[in-house]
């Protein structure tokens, strides 16, 4: 995977904010470049998911361009220097040599100090909790369910029974990116109401993030081990990540549903949820980003043969009693 160091230690340093903090949230405020290293590493996981192209590949065009402006750019600062006619000729005493020392002296200092940075970090690729990249949770102790399916499809719906009938604990990804939102002092506040608006992924280290969060605290108050995972993962980087990082999911419990239905589901909801997305324009760019985006996450899993897939679109006691029926099968004495 084509990471940079500096990456790495972005990541390694909002895991380890993350996981000092309160449960659930994003705890303290980050400077602006963890900022923009969200979207950074988006750029590099893609570049992974495309079978690493981006460290074989060249230099930028515009990174060779320098490379070959550097000549011209001499000759013309030289130029001025060889004299013209009336440039006294130089004389070698007047040369001074001590901003040469103070120049390698500083270079040298430098030199050290980089090197004793680098011995004090923790050995690179590793994410979450500062140790190898093996997940922080084994699936012989966790079970993990991605619950999928459109917006409006009726996961959270189909979530809470089954909450109630097997005591699952019920992550909704959506729910804990709102509860980051709107908690005083995030930085991340303004990015995910823009996103959710929009009907666009929130950067994956801060959906995991909190997800792993809400797991450990999870575990710690309730010694709950069962997670149905609401909405998430959404983007095929979030779902390598997390698999690496967290905990590698059972399954993909996925709710299919009509687009035509899913809208009027979410348009009836809109008039009470007082949810910023419930509008027909939200909808609209939720519906595109599912399609082009979450889709193959669903289909990636289908592969896999890690799907188990519910029609939607019957009464909400037809669609629990399917679920249960198939979640039986596949799971047996894990349901
Ligand atoms: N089978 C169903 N038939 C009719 N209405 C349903 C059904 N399941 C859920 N609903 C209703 O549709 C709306 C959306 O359901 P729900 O919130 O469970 O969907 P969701 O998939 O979790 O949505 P989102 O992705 O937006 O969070 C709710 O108002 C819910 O009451
Ligand atoms: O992994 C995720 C999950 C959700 N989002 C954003 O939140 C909204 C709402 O999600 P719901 O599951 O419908 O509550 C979604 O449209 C995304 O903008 C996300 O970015 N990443």
């Amino acid at each position: 995977m084509a990471t940079t160091a500096s990456g790495r230690q972005a990541w390694r340093q909002l895991m380890r904010n993350t996981s000092r903090g309160p449960a659930s949230s994003l705890s303290k405020p980050q400077p602006q470049q963890q900022y923009r290293f969200a979207f950074s590493r988006q750029v590099s996981s893609k570049a992974r998911v495309a079978s690493g192209r981006a460290a074989s590949q060249p230099p930028s065009s515009i990174f060779r361009q320098q490379q070959q402006q550097q000549p011209f750019a001499q000759r013309s600062y030289s130029s001025g220097s060889q004299g013209g006619k009336n440039t006294p000729p130089r004389n070698s005493q007047q040369v001074k040599f001590w901003p040469f020392v103070v120049v390698i002296a500083l270079g040298s200092g430098g030199y050290v100090l980089l090197v004793n940075r680098r011995k004090e970090m923790p050995p690179t690729d590793t994410a979450s909790s500062g140790g190898s990249s093996t997940p922080a949770f084994s699936p012989a102790e966790v079970t993990v369910l991605f619950v999928l399916g459109g917006p409006g499809a009726g996961k959270g719906t189909q979530c809470s029974r089954l909450v109630r009938d097997y005591h699952f604990k019920h992550l909704s990804a959506g729910d804990l990116l709102r509860a980051e939102q709107d908690r005083p002092g995030s930085q991340y506040g303004q990015l995910i109401r823009d996103c959710i608006k929009n009907g666009e992924i929130v950067p994956m280290e801060v959906t995991v993030a909190l997800l792993e969060n809400a797991m450990r605290e999870t575990i710690a108050s309730t010694g709950v081990r069962k997670f149905l995972i609401d909405g998430f993962p959404r983007k095929m980087d979030q779902a390598l990540k997390f698999e690496e990082i967290v905990c590698p999911a059972r399954l993909v419990l996925f709710y299919d549903c009509p687009e035509a239905e899913m809208e009027r589901r979410l348009l009836e909801r809109g008039k009470t949820s007082g949810r910023a997305d419930d509008n027909a324009e939200s909808i609209r760019k939720r519906f595109r980003t599912f399609v082009e985006t979450s889709m193959p996450v669903v289909d990636a899993y289908d592969r896999e043969g890690r799907v188990v897939k519910v029609d939607a679109t019957a009464t909400p006691d037809q669609v629990y009693a399917a679920t249960v029926d198939k979640l039986k099968k596949a799971l047996g004495d894990k349901l």
